[in-house]
This record gives structure tokens, sequence and C-alpha cells, in this order.
């Protein structure tokens, strides 16, 4: 196996998390062993692997909603429980994980961003409305704000739980698959949203399944296979034989990496 990487090319002075020799264990299964990396503030890193390669374990460990046999992970140098508490830190869970069927609406799914902030009573005050219709704004959501959260499309939801992030101006932010089950439409609205994100500061991590549209989302990956195989480049990450790493021989880049790689030649 290829050892974990850790280029210099992906260096930057302050991580805004980081992960340190993280492993876990549901009973007798080990889910995760030894995890240990670095984000930056201003960049989206991709979490790429198999089925039950441990992306979500992963999450949840670094958010402490799953407990981890040993390791540390520190986000904007705070403990996660720390990071949620002070509103720094929002997940977006796989749709699995969600019961739609409670009776939400959208903007009030959205407004959840802002409870940390919100006092006691939780009396939203005009500011949280404006920032709610901001965030159901720049996830194109801003007709849909009055339905019930399961009255939308997978797409729909997942844009939901990305503006609930924004309106709470996390600075970190996790999400699990959230292309799946989704149309091109709210992929492209999505994966636009988190490169603007990073642009403006953001940390982001997202796994995903779909190849293809990776060189289109982030600069940097994980490659996992129940350990983190590789951190590094997308483009490095994306070669053949380091995708056979974690996929097996049959999986291939993606054209539009391919060619940048021969033009590289
Ligand atoms: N609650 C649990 N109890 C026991 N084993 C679990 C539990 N959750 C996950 N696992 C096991 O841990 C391993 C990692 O699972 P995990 O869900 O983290 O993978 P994943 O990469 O997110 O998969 P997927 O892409 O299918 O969502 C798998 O072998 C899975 O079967």
């Amino acid at each position: 196996m290829t050892p974990l990487t850790s280029p210099s090319a992906l260096s930057h002075s302050n991580p805004s998390v980081s992960v340190r020799d993280l492993s876990v264990n549901y009973g007798p299964v080990r889910a995760l062993t030894g995890a240990t990396f670095d984000l930056y503030p201003g960049r989206v890193c991709a979490l790429v692997g198999t089925n039950g390669s441990g992306k979500s374990t992963l999450f949840k460990s670094m958010l402490g909603i799953v407990k981890a046999q040993s390791g540390q992970v520190q986000i904007l140098g705070l403990d996660p429980a720390q990071a949620r508490k002070q509103a720094l830190l929002s997940y977006v869970p796989q749709s699995e994980d969600v019961d739609w069927s409670f009776p939400l609406r959208v903007k009030d799914v959205v407004l959840m961003g802002r409870y940390r902030t919100m006092g006691f009573f939780r009396r939203p005050s005009s500011q949280d409305r404006q920032a709610v219709a901001e965030a159901l704004e720049r996830v194109d959501l801003s007709d849909l704000g009055d339905r019930q959260i399961g009255a939308l499309s997978g797409g729909q939801r997942k844009r939901a739980f990305v503006a609930r992030g924004l309106a709470q101006g996390a600075q970190v932010l996790f999400l699990d698959e959230p292309f799946s089950g989704v149309d091109r439409n709210s992929q492209g609205t999505i994966t636009r949203l988190l490169k603007s994100l990073a642009q403006q500061g953001a940390t982001v991590l997202v796994s995903t399944h779909d190849l293809e549209s990776l060189p289109e989302l982030a600069s940097e990956a994980l490659l996992t296979q129940k350990r983190i195989l590789m951190h590094d480049q997308i483009e490095t990450v994306l070669r053949p034989e380091n995708l056979s790493l974690a996929f097996g021989a049959t999986e291939t880049a993606p054209d539009s990496v391919a060619q940048k790689e021969l033009t590289n030649v």
C-alpha cells in the first residue's frame, strides 16, 4: 500500500482542521484506523472511497457523534463539541440519517443554523430572518421556504441543509454525500456554492462517489479505505494507479483529468 502522503504543496501555515491517529470500532468491526491529516481554510477537499470505506464514520467521529477509540480532532483549535457550540462547524448528513417526516418547513430547518446564537427562547430577530432569507436565496430555494422539508426533492433537501450552514455562518463545513440522488442542476448549485464559500475562507470537506465531478469540485482529496491511503492534489489522487488502491484496478480517472495528465507530459 502507498503510504500516506503529506505533500508540501498541501501545507499551509495553520490548519483549520487537524486529525491525529483517529480510530473507530463498532463492536468487533474496525471502521477506521489511524486517520491523520490536516485541512486548511480556503479549500474544498473531497473524501473519496468505496461503500463501507469509513467516510461517514470519519465525519461522525470528527463531529463527536460517534466515539473514537483513540485519536484527537481539533477544529479551529477547539474540540469538536466546542466548535459546534460556537457555531463554527456545520454538518450536512447523509439523507438516510435524517427523519424527513418531521413536520418542519424549509425555513425552519435553515433557522436551526441560528439556534446557537438566538438565546433561550429561540425567538428569531430580524437579523436571523434576514440570514435565513439570504441563505435560501443563495441555494435557489427562496420560493420553497414555507414547504415541508419532506415535500422537497432529494437535491432541494440537500440545498436546504447547505442553507442551514450558510445561515449559521460556519467556517468549517462537512458534507456527507451531498450529491447522491441529486440532479445535475442541484449538483451545480451546491458545487458553485461550496467553491465560493472556500474562496471566502471556509474549509470544506465533502464525501462523494462521483469521480467525474471531482476536478470541478475539489482542489485536493483524501482517499480512504478504512484508513487514509492518500491525501494529495486532486489530479494526483485521480491517477488510475492511485484510484485502484481504493477502488480496484477497474476504476479509471475521468477523461478531463486523463487529458490534463496527457497534456502535461
Ligand atoms: N452502526 C454501525 N454498527 C456496526 N458497523 C457499522 C456501523 N456503521 C458503519 N459500520 C461499518 O463500518 C464500516 C464503515 O462504514 P461507513 O458507513 O463509515 O462507510 P462509508 O464509506 O460512509 O459507506 P457509504 O459510502 O456506503 O456511505 C463498514 O464496514 C460498515 O459496515
